[in-house]
């Protein structure tokens, strides 16, 4: 038997443009053709299982070759084999729709993966590191006859008689000069490392050194010898396969280590497992974040029956989730198209949605089970869930459980205990509740203790995506607004009927202002005289919720440049009631009046950490001179 043919595709350049075009992965090669010889493997257990083979299976491990001075990499399977005619069949018809529509869609083409996966071309990618691909292969079937073909990259091929004793197939690759680089054992090692580390099949690399027992020595101590035993480089069933309840956590701690060896351990994981309406599987852990936002992403693996794909999950996996770490396996996910087709495709969207509830039932659970735990673990897990709660609705639904309000005494509310807790005595006369925060506890020490007297409590808002989550909350708990504590003065941020009434007349008031424009002389400051508590300062700088708001935003590029533009402008509130204002209006020159006020100014500005370089030094000459 021998024939020649020529590979029905209608155009007659397909392998330059294989080359040319999938140059930037060529890796990848190994990946298909591994692949083939598991599916081939997986096949002929099946067929053993379904009682349609009755031969021995015998040993199935896979074997990976390499020849330097050949120049060969051969991938040996004992699968099912191929006869001629399957050879004709599924490997000279390239298994793509058109040939016309394939070299339309090549230009545009990003990647590999692109190609290869879209137009069945997995085989083929041989070509980008071989100038030669020899199959010898011999079928499972009862007298069949082993088959060799032949390709040298044209679209020319030769099927002969093969020689091949033992079922399955033998690819030999004869590698081009461009790609010897693939004729190193690191470099196959690296590239069976990242994509066959979790074959379901095991798989032969060479040979490696192990020490085993020998006996014992004369003074009976075991003896050790080397020997060398075959280099499996993969792990047939990784944790994601089996069944969480044969698992221990040191499996699941063990198996973080193997993905990440350089990591402080997770903080807890998910087990993902779904066959309905899609198919799912993978382990997914929660790493200790990091307060300053340093995301660490692309740690998801994402496998399609055990092959791994890519560590890009950005469409697969929702944003907030970038977080976590772990694997995802799963045959649904059409991995060899676009991202735009991606974002659109229907079970994209369903694996999506499940993780997000799964993420959430698991935080849910945890918080029920062990509140005190939970709250341990809420410096790392927070920046996740605030993350979660702001970006997808679904999780929000379920996430309002177990979302957790700090305060600046450490103590930790969920949403609706801080509510039951504050809306007594922080709901204004309009009938809302004034939620206030701090987001420095140090610099706005005095604006807390002035909250602290009258009982209101104050969050802290620490963290870089606590201004966003600060809007989330009040677009979601109803008639409530979020102040920052030193926003205004106390009785200003949280406004009662019962007020205090400034005790000086206008004419006062009036003299009192002059006499503090006088002293700070500033276009930064507005000055407002007020009636205040006697406890409170006798002066308060602030600056105003909706313009720090919008001059934070412009900082942090959300494109309210015009607030960012405008200088910054604070309100200084004069106590009217405050004897110190009293002793102001009373000094008895013009020059004492306005060194008190300046004082008194000073002081203000030195309890928020505003006064700074030239205005301190003076401040601090002047309180000298006082004493
Ligand atoms: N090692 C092998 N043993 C048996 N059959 C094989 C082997 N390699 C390839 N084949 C046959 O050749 C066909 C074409 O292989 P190819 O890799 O091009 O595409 P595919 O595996 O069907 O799809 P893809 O790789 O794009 O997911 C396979 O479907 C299979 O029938």
């Amino acid at each position: 038997m021998q024939e020649k043919g020529t590979i029905s595709i209608h155009t007659e350049n397909i392998f330059p443009i294989i080359k040319k075009f999938l140059y930037s992965d060529h890796e990848i090669f190994l990946r298909e053709l591994v692949s083939n010889a598991v599916d081939a493997t997986q096949k002929i257990k099946r067929l053993a299982q379904l009682g349609q083979y009755s031969g021995e299976l015998g040993d199935t491990t896979i074997e990976v070759a390499f020849d330097k001075d050949k120049k060969t990499i051969t991938i040996t399977d004992k699968g099912l084999g191929m006869t001629a005619e399957e050879i004709k069949k599924y490997i000279n018809q390239i298994a793509f729709s058109g040939a016309t529509e394939f070299v339309e869609k090549f230009k545009d083409a990003k990647d590999a993966n692109e190609i290869i996966g879209k137009f069945g071309l997995g085989f083929y990618s041989a070509f980008m590191v071989a100038k030669t691909v020899e199959i010898n292969t011999l079928s499972y079937q009862e007298g069949a006859e082993p088959a060799r073909w032949t390709c040298d990259g044209s679209t020319e091929f030769e099927i002969s008689e093969g020689d091949r004793k033992e079922r399955g197939t033998e690819i030999t690759l004869h590698i081009n000069e461009d790609s010897e680089e693939f004729l190193d054992k690191w470099k196959l090692q690296g590239i069976l490392d990242k994509y066959a580390k979790f074959l379901p099949v095991p798989i032969k690399f060479g040979t490696k050194t192990e020490s085993v027992e020998d006996g014992v020595d004369d003074k009976g101590e075991k003896k050790w010898k080397s020997v060398e035993v075959d280099n499996i480089i993969n792990t047939t069933s990784p944790i994601w396969t089996k069944s969480p309840s044969d698992l221990k956590d040191e499996d699941y701690l063990a198996f973080y280590k193997e993905l990440y060896p350089m990591s402080e351990d997770p903080l807890f994981w998910i087990h993902l497992n779904v066959d309905y309406p899609f198919n799912l599987t993978g382990v997914l852990y929660f790493p200790k974040v990091k307060n300053d936002f340093e995301f660490q992403k692309n740690k998801i693996k994402l496998f399609s029956r055990q092959v791994f794909i890519t560590d890009e999950v950005k469409d697969i996996v929702p944003e907030f989730l970038m977080l976590l770490h772990g694997v995802i396996d799963s045959p649904d996910i059409p991995l060899n198209v676009s991202r735009s087709f991606l974002q659109a495709d229907g079970n994209v969207k369903k694996i999506n949605n499940y993780i997000t509830k799964k993420v959430a039932d698991k935080l849910g659970e945890l918080f029920k089970k062990g509140r005190k735990v939970y709250e341990e673990k809420w410096n790392d897990i927070g920046l996740f869930v605030k993350y979660g709660m702001i970006s997808e609705d679904k999780f929000a639904e379920k996430g309002k459980d177990f979302t957790l309000l700090k305060n600046t005494k450490g103590e930790l509310f969920t949403l609706p205990e801080y509510k039951e807790k504050v809306s007594a005595i922080q709901t204004d006369k309009e009938g809302n509740t004034i939620y206030l925060y701090a987001t420095d506890a140090d610099k706005q020490d005095a604006f807390i203790q002035s909250a602290g007297k009258k009982d209101y409590d104050v969050l802290l808002m620490d963290s870089p995506i606590d201004s966003h989550f600060i809007q989330h909350l009040e677009t979601k708990e109803e008639k409530t607004q979020l102040k920052r504590v030193d926003a205004d003065v106390v009785d200003k941020l949280i406004q009662k009927e019962d007020n205090y009434e400034n005790l000086l007349t206008e004419e006062q008031s009036n003299k009192v202002k002059e006499i503090f424009e006088k002293a700070i002389n500033s276009q930064t400051y507005s000055v407002a005289v007020e009636g205040l508590s006697p406890e409170e300062l006798p002066v308060t700088v602030t600056m105003d919720e909706f313009m720090r708001r919008m001059k934070d935003m412009a900082q942090m590029g959300g494109g309210m440049s015009f607030y960012g533009a405008m200088p910054d402008n604070y309100k200084v509130a004069i106590n009217g009631n405050h004897p110190v204002i009293d002793k102001v209006l009373k000094a008895e020159s013009e020059e004492d009046q306005t060194r008190l006020a300046k004082q008194a100014f000073d002081l203000a500005l030195l309890s928020q950490g505003l006064l700074k370089g030239k205005d301190l030094t003076e401040f601090v000459k002047r309180s000298v001179e006082l004493i």
